[in-house]
């Protein structure tokens, strides 16, 4: 087999509330970079990534969405067909920890996969003033049956291992995701070309 060729796409989606650091970490994941005056996503964001992982090579597609209510449109668009969830809160800010339960409801609603991978991220871990502790994450995370793992977009502590595993557990679930088609020319119709490649979704 073409050890270039891409296995398959997986749908990633970002969700949590506004603030928390969504658009940062798919930055420090695609572009390995920090933005500290990162601007507020208003609409719909995604970027895409090839990973290599354990030999085998797939492309995410990684979606953000704005955390603000007045800026979230589209929403059943958003979360259609993904394959991956991550639910990110500010283990310097309790309120977001707390509506992690709404943003678990709406990803239960709106989801058309229900065996989808989902794991619970506590960023900003170099910020000094953690309101949450590990524990209380991983409790939670464990309660609802998802991964979880602490991270900081800004020093990029935990944040390649958080898409890793996300996509580990897509891999190893039976049913999630399909082999991209090559046809029977063996032509990558959804190559290389678009590594690491950036776009706004004006769907
Ligand atoms: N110290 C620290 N600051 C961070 C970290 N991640 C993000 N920030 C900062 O937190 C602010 C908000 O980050 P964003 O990535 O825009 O947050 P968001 O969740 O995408 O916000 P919305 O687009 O409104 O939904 C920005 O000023 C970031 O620079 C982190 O790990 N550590």
């Amino acid at each position: 087999m073409d050890p270039d060729r891409i296995l398959a796409t997986f749908k990633i989606l970002i969700i949590g509330e506004s603030g928390v650091g969504k658009s940062s970490l798919m930055l420090r994941f695609t572009e390995n970079d920090f933005d500290s005056d990162q601007a507020l996503t208003i609409g719909v964001d995604f970027k895409t990534k090839m990973l290599d992982l354990d030999g085998v090579k797939v492309k995410l597609a990684i979606w953000d969405t704005a955390g603000q209510e007045r800026f979230r449109t589209l929403t059943p668009s958003y979360y259609r067909d993904a394959q991956g969830a991550i639910l990110v809160y500010d283990v310097t800010k309790p309120d977001t920890f707390q509506k992690l339960e709404s943003w678990l409801n709406e990803l239960e609603i709106y989801g058309t996969r229900n065996n989808m991978a989902k794991m619970v991220v506590g960023n900003k871990i170099d910020h000094p003033n953690r309101a949450i502790g590990r524990e209380e994450g991983f409790r939670f995370a464990k309660k609802h049956r998802m991964m979880f793992i602490e991270t900081s977009a800004k020093t990029s502590e935990g944040v390649k291992d958080a898409f890793e595993e996300v996509v580990r557990k897509i891999m190893e679930t039976d049913g999630l995701w399909e082999r991209n088609d090559y046809g029977d020319g063996g032509v990558d119709l959804h190559g290389n070309r678009a590594a690491g490649a950036a776009g706004s979704c004006s769907c």
